[in-house]
């Protein structure tokens, strides 16, 4: 039997021409896109890109199957592409590589490609991809997995929703005043070992902002803000005994985070009206003893045990300080960095009468991880590469009348809608009108002569932009997507004289260009988002730059009842027009917090990554980090 007689079956021998002919970009060499190489070569896709910014770790080899022990360190892209030569009929192009970095990856490179599949594991990076795909019309097959569950989606611009149509979970954050002086969980402890004591102590280019007045501390208590700052400046000491590298003065470092830093927490009284108080370490339990002792890394030990460790692993980590340039980042596959977090935890959770957790549970916590499911990895890519037959039209028996016909598919734990099935596959659903990507702006490039960035000024562009969509410049607001910012608007226009070079909107920045002009009907322009391409001609003037020909619709601005409530007096209706500019900046946003959007309970991927609750332990899962302001 020939290699191709499966797929002839399935799809024939013309749809198979078809898709010798087919060009595809896969993102990400991980667990789904190690599945994913493999399944679009059998399926003899003629083209396969292959994107990924990493090298190849140990932990990734239980389920990453192309890679081997003698691989590690090596970039993944390429290592994989060596791995499948031997049965592979298509052409493989590896890239290493950040998928978002603009000059490697420009705009008109996307444009090459028929289908993209993601198999990324984090969420800038899809929104980014998402963004590409709908500025080029391009379909995108996303996925993700997390554990046992995993979902994939296909998105079809302009016909089915989009990534970001549905609100997506942000990092879980912590008070700083929950990590700093009131932890009442492992978790809490475990940031503060990871990210204040190991950050401050060995990552010496981290440096903790601790005068920034803006802070949310988390608290208003003063003695208590007073408190962390002088904290945070005494752990700057104590990062000089470390580069000090006398291992004499490591009971100096134990006396000062577990008792001196202890009893200054319990002189705030505040703190313990409703709380246990915190112990304290006993003096006479602090021993030098810097023996590297092996110890069961899945048990939980005593208290003179984790001081021993601790003192044996800083004494460790000091001497490496020497030799890595003074900066050791904190890793959870490194032993010592991970040993040195563990018991700092395991040590402040003994104080603050919290249950301690054994090396192995903080490694999983601190490294954010749920264990990676190969099955998994392997039935979402599976289905990921299967779909992408019916998005290409390519599968004559299953034929799609309308991109809404194409089904998603997510694990029912993941979306609670059946505990009866494993797989949910609903078809996908519309726009959302309400997505800031997808459907709230209309989108284009901007072609610029790449000579002319540094004597284009803002100001002609506004003229430009005005000049071809019949916008009021005296209207116009332009914002930078990329970097957040405001660059014009009416009341702003310090930047209009700027080129855009000083500016800093350069090939691969987005703006956002709104006229605030609203007829009485609270009807105006729909916003327009262009994206910044650099053209590479000799001398480029500014008459080469090359704009969409679009048609710019009018749509609602204000709603009635905005309208209805506009205030008489003119200080209220101020107010009320900054809030409105304001509020559009906010919505035609996807990354400032104050998003609108109107959360489709139809949908269930927003549920996917649901937060499980262990051992009165939360549990962070794959694209969150921790963050503590
Ligand atoms: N911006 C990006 N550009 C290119 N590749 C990316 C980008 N972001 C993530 N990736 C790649 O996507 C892949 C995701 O795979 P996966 O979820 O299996 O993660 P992993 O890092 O291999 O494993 P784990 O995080 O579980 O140890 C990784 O190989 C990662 O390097
Ligand atoms: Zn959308």
């Amino acid at each position: 039997m020939s290699r191709d007689s499966n797929i002839t079956k399935i799809i024939g021998k013309d749809n198979l021409n078809k898709l010798r002919a087919t060009k595809c970009l896969l993102i990400g060499a991980g667990g789904i896109g190690s599945e994913l190489l493999k399944d679009l070569i059998l399926m003899e896709f003629g083209e396969i890109h292959l994107v990924d910014l990493d090298t190849i770790d140990l932990s990734n080899l239980n389920r990453q199957f192309l890679f081997r022990q003698r691989d590690i360190k090596q970039p993944k892209s390429t290592t994989a592409v060596k791995a499948v030569q031997g049965f592979n009929n298509s052409k493989l192009i590896p890239y290493e590589g950040n998928i978002m970095d603009t000059t490697q990856f420009p705009l008109h490179w996307f444009g090459e490609f028929d289908i993209i599949f993601n198999a990324l594991d984090n969420l800038a990076a899809r929104r980014y991809v998402n963004k590409m795909s709908q500025f080029l019309s391009i379909p995108l097959l996303e996925s993700g997995t997390s554990g046992f569950d995993g979902y994939m989606q296909p998105i079809i611009p302009n016909e089915t929703e989009c990534f970001d149509c549905t609100k997506k979970e942000t990092p879980k954050t912590f008070p700083v005043c929950t990590i700093r002086s009131t932890p009442s969980q492992p978790i809490h402890c475990i940031v503060w070992a990871k990210n204040f004591l190991f950050a401050q102590l060995f990552a010496a280019d981290i440096n903790v902002d601790s005068n920034s007045e803006n802070k949310d501390w988390g608290t208003t208590d003063e003695d208590e803000i007073k408190r962390i700052k002088q904290e945070t400046n005494e752990l700057q000491e104590l990062q000089n005994i470390i580069l000090s590298g006398d291992n004499s003065l490591i009971p100096k470092i134990i006396e000062k985070i577990f008792i001196h830093d202890i009893e200054k927490l319990l002189k705030i009284e505040n703190l313990w009206k409703t709380r246990t108080k915190p112990i304290p370490l006993n003096i006479n339990d602090i021993k030098t003893d810097l023996t590297d002792r092996d110890l069961d890394l899945s048990a939980l030990w005593s208290i003179q045990d984790q001081i021993q460790k601790f003192s044996s692993i800083t004494s460790k980590l000091m001497k490496r300080m020497e030799e890595e340039d003074n900066h050791i980042e904190f890793d959870k596959d490194d032993k010592d960095t991970l040993e040195f977090v563990s018991t700092a935890a395991n040590i402040r959770s003994h104080i603050f009468n919290i249950p301690q957790k054994s090396v192995f549970d903080i490694k999983q916590i601190a490294g954010n991880i749920i264990p990676a499911i190969a099955t998994t990895n392997a039935i979402i890519a599976g289905l990921s590469s299967l779909v992408s037959l019916r998005v290409l039209s390519l599968l004559d028996y299953a034929k799609i009348s309308k991109p809404t016909d194409l089904n998603m598919t997510f694990t029912t734990k993941a979306s609670n809608i059946s505990q009866n099935r494993y797989l949910s596959n609903p078809t996908l659903a519309k726009p959302n009108c309400n997505c800031p990507v997808c459907s709230k702006v209309m989108r284009g490039v901007m072609n610029i002569p790449s000579n002319i960035f540094k004597e284009l000024k803002l100001k002609d562009v506004i003229n430009i932009l005005a000049a071809k969509y019949n916008f009021d410049t005296e209207e116009l607001s332009i914002l930078d997507t990329t970097g957040q910012r405001l660059l014009s608007d009416f009341d702003f226009d310090s930047l209009d004289e700027k080129t855009l070079e000083e500016i800093k909107v350069v090939p691969g920045s987005v703006i956002l260009v709104t006229d605030e002009t609203e007829d009485e009907n609270g009807m105006g322009l729909k916003p327009l988002e262009l994206y910044i391409e650099a053209k590479d001609i000799n001398i480029g003037k500014i008459s080469d730059i090359a704009l969409p020909d679009l048609k710019i619709p009018l749509v609602q601005m204000t709603t009635p009842e905005e309208q209805n409530n506009e205030s008489s007096t003119f200080e209220t209706a101020v107010l009320q027009t900054n809030e409105v500019i304001n509020l559009d900046i906010d919505d035609d946003n996807e990354d400032l917090k104050k998003r609108k959007l109107q959360e489709e309970s139809s949908n269930a991927t927003q549920n996917k990554r649901s937060k499980h609750e262990e051992d009165d332990m939360e549990i962070i899962e794959e694209d969150d980090i921790i963050e503590l302001d």
